[in-house]
Formats: C-alpha cells, structure tokens, sequence
C-alpha cells in the first residue's frame, strides 16, 4: 500500500523521460548524416556529443529559472518576469519561427516520405499531394483535442521506439568497417567540414519549450525532472550515434554527394541505404520507421505551435475558436509546402538557427537572472559563471556558423 500511495504522490519519471525524447528524436534526425558527410563519423560523433552537454545544460537553465515560480507557469511569464518585455517578444518570436519553419520540414518530409513509401508499392502518387493530404491528417487530430494529440502520439511514439530497434539492430548487422573508416579515399580531410554540422545538431536535440510542461507534471521536484532531462537527451544521443553508424557504414561518403544535391530529403537517404542494403524487409521496416519518425515530432511541434497561436491571438476553446487556430497553424506551412516541396535540409538548418535563441541563449541568462534575483535556492546548474558563459558562446557560435555558411563562407564537402 505504501508503495503505492508514494508511486501516486509522484509519477515515474518514466513519463518524462518519454515526452523529453519523443520531442528529441525527429525528423532533425535524417539531416544529420546528409550535413555530416563531410565531417564524417568520428567528427561528427564529437560534435554531437558537444551539442548534447550544451543542450542538457540549457534545459537545466531553464528549469532552475522555472523552480522559482508556481508549476504551471510558461516559458512565456518566466522570460518577461526575469529578462523584461524585450527579451520576452524576440523568445516569442524565435519560438513561433522555430515551429512554423519545422511543420514546413515537417511537410516536406511527410510528403517525401510517403511518396516513396506508395513507390515501393508501385503506387504513383506526388509528394506535394503527399505531403498536403498528411498535414491535413494532422491538423484535424490537432483540430480535435490535446487528448486526441496525446493519444495519437502515444501510439506512434511506440511504434517507433519499436520499429527503431527492429531497423537498426539489425542495420548495425550490416555496417562495413571499410566504409565506416573510408578506407578508399587517400588522406582525406574532415575537420574543416565540422562546423557547418552545429546548427543541425543543435536543432536535432531540441526540447526546451517542455521543460515548464515537466514542472506541471512533476510539481517543484529538481531531482526527478533533472533526471528526466539527463535520460532522455542521453537517450536520443545514444540513437543519433548508432544512426550516424547505421548509415555512415552503409553508404559512402562520397554517395551522400548525390542524395545533399537531390536536396537531402528523407526519401532520397532511405533510398539510398535500400539500395546498399538488398533486403526487403530491412527496407520495409526503414519506411515504416522513417514514417513514425516524422509523424510523432509532427504532432507533437504542431500541438506546440497551436496553443502557442490560441494564446497569442486570443483564439477560444469552441470547435469554430480551433479551426481558426488551426488555419493560423498549417496554412502558412502547407502553402511552403506547396511551393517549395524540397526545402527540407534549409528548414532544419534555419530552425537550428531560431533555436539557438530561445534554447540556449535565453536559458542562459534565465539562469544569471534568477541566480541575481532569487538565489535560485531551490537548485542551481553546477559549474558557476562559466558554465552560463559557455552555453552563451555556444548560443551565439551558433548562430554566427549558421549566418556564415549562408553566405557560402563555410567550406562545404562536394
Ligand atoms: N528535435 C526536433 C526538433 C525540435 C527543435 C526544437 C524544439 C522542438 C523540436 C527534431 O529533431 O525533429
């Protein structure tokens, strides 16, 4: 009995570690090893490792800052209260750009992915069509209810946590040390290429926003959501390093010259690994993942942007005060999608940059704030002003790899 009124005072952190890797593990994942060909593994295994001590750390920035204020309370109230209205709008705006510019990759990717998956079948069918078919999918469970959104991505969580480990146990099976070391290329260089993969690490671990969603869990409990942040970015670290393995040890280096020109869409890199691959059901079991993959983070980015927009605009509760908010979200989107049906790569790269403000920047001074004004005497992020000084730097380090390598600044592997 008493184990049990204990499990209820405060609920697993299983829970937590889910909703925090969920949100992680997305589609960002599929432009890691496009952006990191030139890096190649070992360098890009660093560079992820570096993002995700960053990340975990500005995530914990965010909580020490949240602990001072009620559970429940936003991102949005947490900001304005510690850093003013300046900071507070440009977060706003960094935010709503970050989840905008995702349901756009979102689409392209949806439609990418199911137009391959109907080509398998031999079943012609468009990606543009593809892709405006699965929003519309989308936006009506959004359209529905949080609980609607809740159960969906329960279930397709699942089923990708599963078809996860059925593809990639048995892609390890396949890895080719030869590849994997590339061996054919003579004295071939990777470290020039490793900067320009940041800013797609920094959005393939991106999370932040449920950080205050954890506090409404979990009440004021440091301990539990510390560990609910550690496990779940160690998770999706630990499956980033065995994709990169799965498909760096498959496909060539110079291969992913071809599938960044195609526009390094979720489609062309499946194709690519089926192709090395030979095996029907390893090939079928890749479709089925990459489309669980895209699905849960769609949901749950556009549930995000939804109540975001309900907020902001004062949209009700009533069917007529959703399908409004509805419209707001997915029809800026959609008609990007129509447009340009290709931008995958380039949405991730400028969610990567939007990120870098509300995900590392903001939370560390959050944290400097609430260190000044409060004490932060319910738990504060080891490591003093350096650490805070750090995630800044790589906060703005960011940011300035992005803007350079826009403007073709950046050496680039082809
Ligand atoms: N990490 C998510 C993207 C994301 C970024 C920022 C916040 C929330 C989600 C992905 O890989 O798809």
């Amino acid at each position: 009995m008493t184990a049990l009124s204990t499990a209820r005072s405060t609920p697993s952190i299983f829970g937590g570690v889910m909703i925090i890797g969920g949100t992680i593990i997305g589609a960002g994942m599929f432009s890691l090893p496009v952006v990191m060909a030139g890096a190649w593994f070992f360098w890009s295994l660093a560079g992820l490792v570096f993002t995700w001590f960053c990340m975990l750390h500005s995530g914990l920035m965010i909580l020490e800052a949240n602990l001072n204020y009620a559970p429940g309370a936003s991102f949005d109230t947490i900001t304005r209260d510690l850093l003013g209205r300046n900071w507070n709008v440009l977060n706003g705006l960094s935010i709503a750009f970050v989840l905008y510019i995702l349901t756009y990759a979102y689409i392209s990717a949806s439609g990418s992915i199911i137009h391959h998956t109907l080509d398998e079948l031999n079943v012609v069918f468009p990606p543009r069509l593809a892709g405006l078919l699965f929003a519309l999918a989308v936006a009506f469970i959004v359209w529905l209810s949080t609980k609607a959104v809740s159960r969906m991505t329960a279930i397709v969580l699942g089923a990708k946590v599963i078809t996860f480990f059925l593809t990639f146990g048995s892609l390890l099976g396949h890895v080719k040390p030869a590849t994997l070391m590339n061996v054919a290329e003579q004295s071939p260089s990777y470290a020039p290429y490793l900067l320009m993969t940041l800013p797609f690490c920094l959005a393939s671990f991106g999370y932040h926003g449920n950080v205050p969603s954890l506090m409404k869990y979990y009440g004021r409990e440091p301990k539990i959501i510390i560990r609910c942040l550690v496990w779940g970015t160690l998770i999706a670290l630990g499956l980033y390093a065995i994709w990169l393995l799965g498909t760096m040890g498959n496909i060539a280096r110079h291969d992913f010259i071809a599938i960044a020109e195609k526009g390094g869409n979720i489609d062309v890199l499946v194709q690519a690994l089926s192709g090395v691959l030979n095996s029907r059901s390893l090939n079928l079991l890749l479709v089925i993942f990459s489309n669980f993959a895209v699905a849960s983070s769609f949901l749950g980015v556009t549930l995000g942007l939804f109540d975001y927009l309900a907020d902001l605009f004062g949209f009700d509760d009533s069917p007529l005060g959703r399908l409004k908010t509805a419209l707001a979200t997915f029809l800026p989107p959609m008609a990007g999608g129509l447009i340009w049906p290709n931008g995958f790569l380039y949405a991730i790269g400028y969610a990567g940059l939007a990120a870098t403000v509300w995900a590392a920047i903001v939370p560390a001074l959050l944290a400097r704030a609430s260190r000044k004004r409060f004490g932060s005497p319910r738990y504060r992020v080891w490591g003093g002003n350096g650490m805070i000084a750090l995630i800044l730097l790589f906060g703005a380090g960011n940011a300035l790899v992005h803007v350079l390598s826009s403007l073709g600044l950046l050496p680039v592997y082809k």
